[in-house]
């Protein structure tokens, strides 16, 4: 039997199969990634993640000196990531092993200055909404406020003065014990800061999650924080561009998009999507998408015709972060676990701004008339014939 062939990292081939010193990796680079980003120093924490088998990578965007602003530098993280545990395991014991591991993860980016980061979508649990069962996946549920993934983030976050964004399965105890595909910011004082809710609830292949919670009632809500001021759109939401936009009206400097998005489906899209938003938005975005293949116990179908399968697909990890003048990191691994540092400088997205004048040139009020017009019911489209 021949063993299976993967694509470990796209970034890697390239490296792997044009000659370091060819002139063509240099324009490659260039045209495939924007300004070229100098590495950062890492070494302090290169032990741990080779000693707990995580991928380590930093990048610096940098901009322009300013007269009148000091540089408003920022580390964020990002953590990509396998299950711990198989599917079949008690649930706490499942949610343990994650936090264990993710505790350690959390505590090398500290090592590296890291400021505020994120984990990747519904982070305590494997991606079981693909089956449609509810027992036993709704018990990965818990409060936002008071939950025990909360309070376990609480204490590291004010450890390592690190604000983290916490994307969990929330259960809404004020009202009726409803499910929601939830993103908890934790300031770095260890307080909740606030939540924010997925706004929009995909429908597509596996992804069955509209039988567990609906689209968010939270629109878009940007975190006032010590670094600075950030929003979150979760995974599906990165496919709506007026999504992103409202994060960047309401005062974004930094979207996070905690994800879990599978190969077959996903993958040409997944460097455009975030990248295009930094660049429309002028501000710096952070995608994020789990690892690995996860079984689950039962055999489940969706409705597409397709044979009936105990897992979801491979989950192709590849997180990155895109600057608004376009530029961007190399992906983590498609296949492994992994922590991205990147230090941004926020003033960034004041220049861009004013180099490109996207803010300016925008027509907000056309497309809020017209928006109106087209959402009433007797709505008839402009269009134009012979
Ligand atoms: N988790 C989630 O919203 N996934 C949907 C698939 C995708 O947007 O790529």
């Amino acid at each position: 039997m021949t063993a299976e062939f993967i694509v470990e990292s796209l970034d890697a081939c390239l490296e792997k199969f044009i000659p370091s010193d060819a002139q063509e990796l240099k324009e490659i680079t260039k045209i495939l990634y924007g300004k070229s980003l100098q590495k950062i120093e890492i070494s302090k924490a290169e032990n741990i993640a080779c000693t707990n088998n995580f991928e380590l990578k930093g990048y610096k965007f940098v901009a322009l000196t300013e007269q009148l602003r000091k540089p408003r530098i920022v580390r964020v993280g990002l953590i990509q990531n396998s299950i711990v545990l198989p599917t079949s395991a008690p649930i706490e014991e499942q949610r343990n092993a994650l936090h264990a591991r993710i505790g350690t993860i959390i505590e090398s980016a500290a090592s590296l200055g890291v400021n505020i980061i994120c984990l990747q979508e519904a982070w305590t649990m494997p991606f079981a909404f693909c089956t449609r069962e509810k027992f036993p996946w709704s018990e990965f549920a818990e409060s936002a406020e008071d939950g025990p993934t909360t309070s376990f983030v609480q204490k590291l976050a004010a450890r390592c003065n690190m604000v983290i964004i916490s994307p969990i399965l929330e259960r809404d105890e004020s009202h009726g014990e409803v499910l929601w595909n939830t993103a908890v910011v934790v300031s770095n004082s260890g307080k909740v800061l606030g939540k924010h809710r997925k706004n929009h609830i995909p429908r597509v292949g596996d992804f069955n999650e509209s039988t567990y919670y609906s689209e968010g009632n939270t629109g878009h809500p940007v975190f006032e924080t010590y670094f600075g001021r950030i929003a979150i759109n979760i995974c599906y939401g990165r496919h709506h561009p007026q999504n992103w936009m409202m994060f960047g009206v309401n005062g974004a400097e930094i979207v996070f998009n905690p994800c879990a998005t599978v190969g077959d489906l996903s993958e040409p899209l997944w460097y455009i999507e975030a990248r295009n938003a930094a660049i429309a938005n002028s501000y710096f975005t952070c995608a994020i998408n789990r690892v690995g293949t996860e079984i689950f116990p039962n055999a489940f179908t969706s409705g597409d015709g397709k044979p009936e399968h105990r897992d979801f697909g491979y989950f192709y990890g590849s997180s990155y972060v895109a600057a608004p003048d376009g530029s961007r990191t190399p992906g983590l691994s498609r296949v492994r676990d992994g922590l991205l540092v990147a230090e941004l400088d926020l003033n960034l997205c004041r220049q861009i701004k004013d180099y490109w004048g996207f803010q300016m040139t925008q027509r907000l009020d056309l497309y809020a008339k017209s928006l109106m017009d087209a959402v009433k019911p007797d709505y008839k489209s402009p269009i134009i014939k012979e």
